[in-house]
């Protein structure tokens, strides 16, 4: 009797990130099949963005007119293999096979409900064409996940294009590092790249800003925070401009969610979200999780490959802060390589010796210059550690919270990095 044994080639690890080509749904065709919109029909397929909508908003690929459907009623993704099917609090809800649904895997053959439109979901499967690219960047943009390489076509015509991109996601997932790309990529590369901060902004720094921009890209930075003169101000630039700028603005709010609470100008919206790009967070694209820490652990100078361990707690981690979270844990985990165990006695391995603090440096013969240099850069590392990890790898705010300026903080992160 012949058994198998898991060989390194084989751990759980390398298996779960080969992506073979599977017979998995790619496109669907929702049917309207009851309502006042009988007959009509749309296709879902995996080039377009990665969560499109369903409502009787202007933005929404599925647009109905029924009057009992709610602007955004529901998010559509293919995903898994299937069409996840998401209620976006809508008022009446969404219903599928007759039950009300907050969210659901959707694999063909179902009936979604909405308002009065009744929608048949046709199935198309056939092997991915995606499953078979290599692509795993676009720029300096990392990612293998089924998730990106599907925004890569995307991102493509985004980049060409010389119309205002908004680009959405949660914080650290790549929304400026989108934008440069999206510049150093396009036929503007030569031109000027301009960064504002939307919060800091007043009518005359966009003006000069839009100015300063001319042949090249303005990046708008949070541009929920724009107060309602630069709003204003942003309109009259975008009407009048020409398209001698090219406008990208990144936000993590839901620009449509604050054109109905009232905050954002609705008029301002619709002339600047002409393409948009929705960044999915990292807990929702796992399969990027491994390239990512390769990247950043050769790029921040690891040495050796990168220990399997940290790769497999990577992996099943939630990464709220997303990549900006990872990348930091790894440049901790490179500072960190070899160093003072400080840790408190309670927290040490069962047999270790347990010394206190004191003992252990007493011990390394260290002098007292010396052993202070090391308790202090050690308490620095781990402090930081902490701090950013508790602020998700926000800089800024880890640097607020803890009361140390910005500056110095990203001085002690440099030493912390290069030891
Ligand atoms: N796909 C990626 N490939 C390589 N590096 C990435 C990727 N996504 C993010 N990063 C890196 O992670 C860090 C955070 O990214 P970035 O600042 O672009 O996030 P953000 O979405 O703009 O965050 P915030 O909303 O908090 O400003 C940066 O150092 C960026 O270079």
């Amino acid at each position: 009797m012949s058994s198998t044994v898991a060989t390194p080639e084989t751990s759980t690890i390398e298996r779960r990130f080969v992506d073979t080509p599977k017979l998995e749904l790619t496109r669907v065709t929702l049917e309207i099949t009851s309502g006042p919109e009988r007959g009509r029909r749309f296709v879902i397929d995996e080039e377009m963005a990665a969560r499109v909508f369903i409502g009787r908003s202007a933005i929404a690929s599925v647009r109905l007119q029924d009057p009992l459907v709610s602007r955004r009623h529901a998010a559509l993704e293919l995903t898994d293999g299937a069409l996840r099917i998401t209620d976006l609090a809508s008022r009446d809800g969404t219903f599928v096979n007759g039950l009300r649904i907050e969210s659901i895997l959707a694999t063909g053959g179902e009936v979604l409900r909405i308002g009065n439109t009744e929608i048949a979901i046709h199935r198309d499967a056939k092997p991915s064409s995606l499953a078979l690219t290599e692509i795993d960047h676009f720029g300096r943009v990392v990612g293998q996940s089924r998730e990106m390489r599907r925004l890569y076509g995307l991102f493509e015509r985004v980049t060409l294009s010389d119309e205002p991109v908004v680009i959405t996601g949660e914080t650290g997932t790549g929304k400026e590092l989108l934008a440069e790309v999206i510049h150093e990529m396009g036929p503007r590369a030569s031109g000027p790249f301009v960064v504002l901060g939307a919060a800091q902004s007043k009518p005359d720094t966009l003006g000069a800003a839009f100015d300063e921009a001319a042949e090249g890209t303005l990046l708008i930075d949070e541009l929920s925070e724009l107060d309602t003169e630069s709003q204003a101000e942003l309109l009259r630039r975008l009407r009048e401009d020409d398209g001698c700028t090219r406008v990208v603005v990144t936000t993590q709010r839901d620009l449509e969610r604050d054109v109905e609470s009232g905050t954002f100008r609705e008029d301002l919206y619709y002339r600047i979200a002409v393409l948009n790009v929705e960044l999915p967070p990292l807990r929702r694209r796992k399969g990027d999780i491994e390239i990512l820490a390769r990247h950043f652990w050769t790029t921040f100078g690891g040495q050796g490959p990168i220990p399997k361990a940290f790769l497999i707690r990577a992996t099943c981690s939630e990464w709220p802060g997303n990549v900006r979270e990872l990348a930091n844990a790894i440049a901790m985990r490179i500072a960190h390589g070899a160093e003072l165990d400080i840790r408190p006695l309670d927290s040490r391995d069962e047999g270790e010796h347990a010394k206190s603090l004191v003992e252990t440096v007493l011990d390394a013969d260290l002098s007292f210059p010396e052993a202070r240099r090391r308790v202090l850069a050690d308490f620095e590392g781990r402090y930081l550690e902490r701090i950013l990890e508790k602020h998700h790898g926000n800089v800024t705010r880890a640097a607020a919270a803890s009361g140390i300026a910005r500056r110095y903080f990203y001085a002690i992160r440099q030493r912390t990095k290069a030891r």
